[in-house]
């Protein structure tokens, strides 16, 4: 087995052989030609710690004390409203996407009213239950010593990822990030959010507004992408030129009826896995000098 992490009892796959193939191809492409595209919210963060659910980015601004509880309560009526249909297993991605910006469009429109501070946010932050997968030191580390680029394409709030990031020690100088962020005016209050809304379904070509970062990457052929809703599955769009690609998908929720789903998609499913496990496992054979 080349990768002991695979043999994990979290672990699905179509095509084992393909998967090998796929893998045998990163290691004889090398760090030089790696690079990783991830999604953050229940990818790189936790979908459950101690059985409770953990915060998305927008859950840990929804939960702060900068809004108000009527505020609040409108906001997890949102929740409870979209996100089912988010998920969805009989709803096509297309159909999705109109109920997204809705989603997004009110959950703004509410918190532009809350008179959110700047300065605010780091505190926020470190009083949130936010968590990073279990093995994120590891994979973050081995990413920037091995110097492989990691692309976040995140439709959460990039200013809230960003603090948790950098409040658990990783925010190397590799990491890129698109994602939402907030405008502040010049008292350091939100008045809005920059640029066009990044949603569950639109994270392709048509927000990736800084071509100039896969250009200068072009080089780097060979992807690892990390996701946990099928719209991840277009963030590599920006990459012109895919020699070869490992998708790797997080199941978290509506797992029964979402796995085949996921198998006809992604390369490699994991089921309820809260850790960063496999990904480190085939970063280290990769990586590894031999
Ligand atoms: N008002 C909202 C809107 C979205 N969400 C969740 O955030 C996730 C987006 O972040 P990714 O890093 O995963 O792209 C998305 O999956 C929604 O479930 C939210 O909590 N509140
Ligand atoms: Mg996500």
């Amino acid at each position: 087995m080349l990768i002991p992490e695979l043999s994990k009892d979290t672990v699905r796959m179509k095509d084992p052989e393909k998967v090998q193939e796929l893998i045998l191809a990163l290691k004889s492409g090398g760090d030089k030609k790696l690079q990783v595209i991830s999604d953050f919210d229940m990818t790189l963060s936790r979908f459950k710690y101690n059985g409770k659910r953990s915060p998305t980015c927008y859950n840990i601004i929804d939960n702060s004390k900068m809004i108000s509880d009527d505020c609040r309560k409108k906001l997890k009526d949102l929740f409870n409203i979209y996100y089912p249909l988010e998920i969805d297993p009989n709803r096509t991605s297309q159909e999705k996407f109109p109920l997204m910006v809705e989603w997004w469009s009110k959950a703004h429109t509410l918190l532009c009213e809350q008179r959110i501070e700047k300065q605010m946010l780091a505190q926020v932050v470190k009083e949130s239950q936010a968590r990073l997968r279990e093995g994120f030191e590891e994979f973050f580390d081995t990413l920037h010593q091995s110097e492989i680029p990691l692309f976040i394409f995140s439709a959460g709030i990039g200013d809230v990822l960003e603090e948790i990031i950098r409040q658990a020690g990783v925010y190397h100088s590799n990491i890129k990030v698109v994602s939402n962020y907030m405008n502040f005016d010049d008292n350091g209050v939100m008045n809005g959010f920059k640029g066009e809304i990044i949603h569950t379904y639109n994270k392709n070509n048509s927000v990736l507004r800084d071509t100039e970062y896969f250009q200068q990457i072009s080089h780097r052929t060979n992807i690892i992408l990390l996701g946990d809703t099928l719209g991840d599955l277009t963030m590599s769009e920006g990459v012109t030129n895919v020699e070869n690609i490992v998708r790797i998908g997080f199941l978290n929720d509506k797992v029964e009826e979402l796995t085949d789903q996921f198998l006809q998609s992604y390369d490699i499913v994991l089921i309820r896995d809260e850790t960063l496990d496999v990904a480190n496992g085939i970063l280290n054979f990769i990586t590894a000098k031999d």
